[in-house]
């Protein structure tokens, strides 16, 4: 017993709660105009359940003037019972109308604020992600509360005036109490059992609901990987888990819609058993002249009307439910931290120009248990450009990511000129930095969007000069649709080198006070590198310039070069300085050299054996130091 109220307390809490966030989230996105319409409409709604619940009274003194003869009055007491049946469903019909432009409204402000919230969140959430599934939470979570909202207007409101006036009406109609006490009894049963019911479909509905969105995540990462599933011919692999996935999720939803057909075969009987049994009892009042005909009737049309509220309320509980259980995820999403809550500096950096970029014994890992930077320190003065070299997985991309704040350090300090980053607001910092990544995707829009995206309110010759810098007049050109081509989703009717022009225009038009190239230009091949690499010397002319770059060629001329191995700085100095010390620098240097000199011996028609086994094997000892 004592268990059974714990659990009440605490559903009593939990719909306390969502009732709570009900009234926050959803009624405080509400506009004034949208408020006032939705009391507008729920007016009309209780208009329509009050008309509703009077209307057999009219029927009632059809047939009790019938019985006495006084067919006038008869006739314009059925007119009137017709007149309200009809301005009820009339009622309902425009309120739909009404009800629809205030529910799209509610909708597109939930949409907005939870992808807002969405775009919002540390990075590192969305990377735990799988795709899609986020815009899966989101929608599913704004179908819940319009599930709600629809319950609550259409039936809880009505559920509301309609019992109040049958009950009213039954009491003033002097109806025997042993029926009264019947359709007492029918309701509470009615009512007890379907909570039973919905109790069990809540959790069938929850392993549906969670099999589909897995068929769905199964789905979508086949189609992210469209391109992989072709060239390794993996179709029927693929198709046969998407089939068994859906197949699961098939499976559930029979199992619930098993459960919600027997609850329903239930009901009907309980239904039935409750209208046999008042109209017995009515015909035996009518019978020893207790009841009037009318009164018979009356009976009969409030048993057949007070099913339908609660029914109806039935199936409102089971939509709150239902509709709870869709908005659990998006509702947990809106309370996750967002990255200003994390971050929550608030200087702007002052001045304009190049910033000095001061890096103090930095620490930092994705997860505790494996460091992924140890104690790095490094100053770029303003306007000065620094490489960051060394193998893959050293950590490079990880101190970019950190200058950008994308990820906070566990130890250490990142400084931009006098300003401690996390000191900084994000729109502050992110405003002075750009970045060229890796990997660039693209807006699914135009080339002319996706360049204006980094400052729209650039000048058509100022995203022209950035696109010549970026070496992106020849790609525009050769377009049919010039500046005006859809690039296509992720910008996947790009080449990766030409994708790579496009962020390195962004960047340029940005105008940064601190820019970073994350090998920018490893997508191209070595004449446009070169083309583009001395004009990207003059963009970043003036602007403090880290690079990261595998291809050392492109960085010779840094005024400082790094080396990072296993998360640390290794070496330090001048291209010429590194070289002459004959460490790690100068082996990554012969191994390219050797590299290339063999790529210019295997390339060149006729080359002797001789030349080519001087040059592999020069190679394979680099390799091996
Ligand atoms: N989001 C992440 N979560 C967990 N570990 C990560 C994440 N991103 C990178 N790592 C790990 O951190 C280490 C450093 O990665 P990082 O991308 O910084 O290397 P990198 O030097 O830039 O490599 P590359 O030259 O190949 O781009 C790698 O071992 C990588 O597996």
């Amino acid at each position: 017993m004592h268990f059974r109220s714990s659990i009440y307390r605490e559903r009593l809490h939990s719909l306390r709660r969502v009732l709570g966030e009900f009234r926050g989230g959803l009624w405080g996105a509400l506009s004034a105009s949208q408020r006032r319409r939705l009391f507008f409409v729920s007016g009309l709604v209780a208009l329509g359940a009050g008309v509703q619940g009077l209307s057999p009274l009219a029927l009632t003194t059809a047939v009790d003037n019938l019985t006495s003869g006084n067919l006038s009055f008869a006739l314009l007491a059925a007119l009137a019972y017709a007149g309200m049946a009809g301005t009820s469903r009339a009622l309902r019909q425009g309120v739909s109308l009404a009800y629809g432009t205030v529910a799209r409204g509610f909708e597109r402000d939930l949409y907005r604020q939870a992808y807002a919230h969405a775009l919002a969140l540390p990075h590192a959430v969305h990377l735990d992600r799988r795709a899609g599934e986020l815009a899966r939470t989101v929608t599913d979570g704004v179908r819940g509360w319009r599930r709600m909202l629809d319950a609550a207007v259409f039936t809880a409101l009505p559920f509301v005036v309609e019992v109040g006036t049958v009950c009213a009406v039954l009491i003033s109609a002097a109806v025997p109490s042993s029926i009264l006490g019947v359709l007492l009894a029918f309701v509470l049963i009615y009512g007890l059992v379907f909570h039973r019911g919905i109790l069990e479909q809540r959790g069938s509905f929850r392993t549906a609901a969670k099999a589909d969105a897995e068929a769905q995540g199964v789905a979508s990462d086949a189609l992210a990987n469209e391109e992989t599933v072709k060239l390794f011919t993996r179709e029927a692999l693929v198709e046969e888990s998407i089939g068994k996935a859906f197949a699961r999720g098939g499976a559930a939803w029979d199992a619930y819609n098993r459960i919600v057909a027997v609850n329903g075969l239930l009901l009907s009987l309980i239904f039935t058993f409750a209208l046999g049994a008042t109209l017995l009892l009515a015909a035996r009042e009518v019978a020893a002249g207790r009841l009037s005909a009318g009164g018979f009737v009356l009976v009969n049309a409030y048993v057949l009307q007070v099913v339908g509220p609660v029914e109806r309320l039935g199936q409102m509980a089971r939509e709150m439910v239902q509709g709870l259980d869709l908005t659990a995820r998006l509702r947990s999403l809106m309370a996750e931290p967002d990255e200003a809550a994390l971050s929550p500096g608030t200087r702007t950096l002052p001045g304009q120009g190049p910033l000095t970029l001061t890096i103090q014994d930095l620490a930092f890992g994705y997860d505790p248990r494996r460091p992924v930077l140890h104690g790095i320190s490094l100053v770029i003065p303003a306007g000065r450009t620094l490489a960051l070299v060394g193998r893959s997985g050293s950590g490079k991309s990880t101190l970019a990511r950190l200058i950008c704040s994308l990820y906070r350090p566990d130890s250490g300090a990142l400084q931009l000129d006098d300003v401690p980053i996390s000191d900084l607001s994000l729109s502050a910092l992110r405003s002075a930095v750009a970045v060229v990544p890796q990997d660039t995707v693209l807006l699914h829009d135009t080339l002319r969007a996706n360049l204006l995206f980094a400052r729209p309110e650039a000048s058509e010759r100022e995203m022209l000069d950035a696109a010549r810098v970026a070496g992106l007049e020849p790609v525009v050109e050769v377009l049919p649709e010039g500046w005006d081509t859809v690039v296509g989703e992720r910008g996947l009717r790009l080449s990766g080198g030409e994708k790579q022009r496009v962020a390195i225009a962004r960047a340029v038009l940005k105008g940064p006070r601190l820019l970073l190239l994350d090998e920018a230009t490893a997508s191209l091949d070595t004449r446009t590198e070169q083309a583009i690499q001395s004009s990207l010397d003059d963009a970043a002319r003036g602007v403090t310039t880290l690079v990261i770059a595998h291809r050392l060629s492109t960085v010779r001329g840094a005024d400082e070069i790094a080396v990072m191995e296993e998360g640390r700085i290794v070496e330090r100095g001048r291209h010429e300085v590194l070289l002459a010390a004959g460490g790690r620098y100068a082996a990554l240097w012969r191994a390219q050299e050797n590299s290339a000199v063999v790529g210019r011996a295997i390339g060149r028609h006729g080359a002797d054996d001789t030349s080519l086994r001087t040059s592999l094997s020069g190679l394979a000892s680099d390799l091996n130091r």
